[in-house]
């Protein structure tokens, strides 16, 4: 599966985290995957805090084949030429093409596939959607080139009602119908508007709530529990 955020920051990694503890605790093999990665590595960074998640043994570099210093989209710290100057952005047509690049880190994921045999590929997004990715694409190539069933993941808050709606329905118009969604609390701010807003999104949308993380979560009772069977349903 494909975790999609709505934002940077909105939580992928420390729900992805919690997702992998949670299906090694269900006896399930999950294998993370950073397609590609900005920002200085070390022991904040993703790649490091989603091998460390994983009991399956994978180092960062193995699980994360491109990787950028500068903090800034994957697509820009590459080669930002390649997204600015040229030809207007053809959603239905351009960002459906394979590069590349995309076949490159496909190949990549599925030899560690062959190698760790996962019951589920947990692969982490960069940013939110409409994200400059390597070889002058953009993130819904990488969804639609690797292959993973979409998950969309948004901030709980308000202001995330706007921000999920606009992930899952830009998904469909793009034919990658997202599984389901996840909020997380990444403040812990109080905030009426996160009472609603799990049951408005999945009653606009059609989704269900696949959890609402809570602020420095200890467990997992959050997670609903048909969240797997949801996530991975062929
Ligand atoms: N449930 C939570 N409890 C406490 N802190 C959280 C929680 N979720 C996220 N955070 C914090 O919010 C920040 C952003 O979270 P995270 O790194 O998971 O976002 P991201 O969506 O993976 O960002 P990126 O776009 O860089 O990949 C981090 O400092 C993280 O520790
Ligand atoms: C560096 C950061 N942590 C992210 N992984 C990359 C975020 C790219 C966002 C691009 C944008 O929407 O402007
Ligand atoms: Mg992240």
């Amino acid at each position: 599966m494909f975790l999609v955020g709505t934002d940077t920051d909105c939580g992928k990694t420390t729900l992805a985290c919690a997702l992998l503890r949670a299906g090694a605790d269900a006896g399930l093999r999950v294998l993370p995957f950073k397609p590609a990665a900005s920002g200085p590595s070390g022991p904040a960074g993703d790649p490091e805090r989603l091998a460390a998640a994983s009991d399956l043994g994978v180092t960062a570099s193995e699980i994360c084949p491109l990787r950028y210093a500068e903090p800034l989209a994957p697509g820009i710290v590459e080669d930002a030429g390649a997204f600015v100057g040229g030809s207007q952005l053809d959603v239905r047509r351009d960002m459906l093409q394979e590069t590349g690049s995309i076949g490159h880190v496909r190949k990549t994921m599925e030899s560690l596939e062959a190698t760790h045999r996962p019951d589920v590929t947990l692969i982490e997004g960069a940013g939110g959607l409409w994200v400059p990715m390597p070889g002058g694409t953009w993130l819904p190539a990488w969804v639609a080139g690797l292959g993973g069933a979409p998950v969309v993941v948004g901030r709980l808050g308000l202001g995330g009602v706007n921000h999920a709606l606009l992930t899952i329905f830009a998904l469909r118009a793009l034919g990658l119908p997202p599984r389901g969604f996840f909020l997380v609390d990444t403040h812990g701010m109080p905030d009426a508007a996160r009472t609603h807003n799990p049951a408005v999104i999945g009653a606009a949308s059609g989704l269900s709530c696949l959890g609402v993380m809570p602020h420095a979560a200890t467990s997992t009772s959050w997670l609903s529990a048909d969240a797997w069977t949801r996530m991975t349903a062929t």
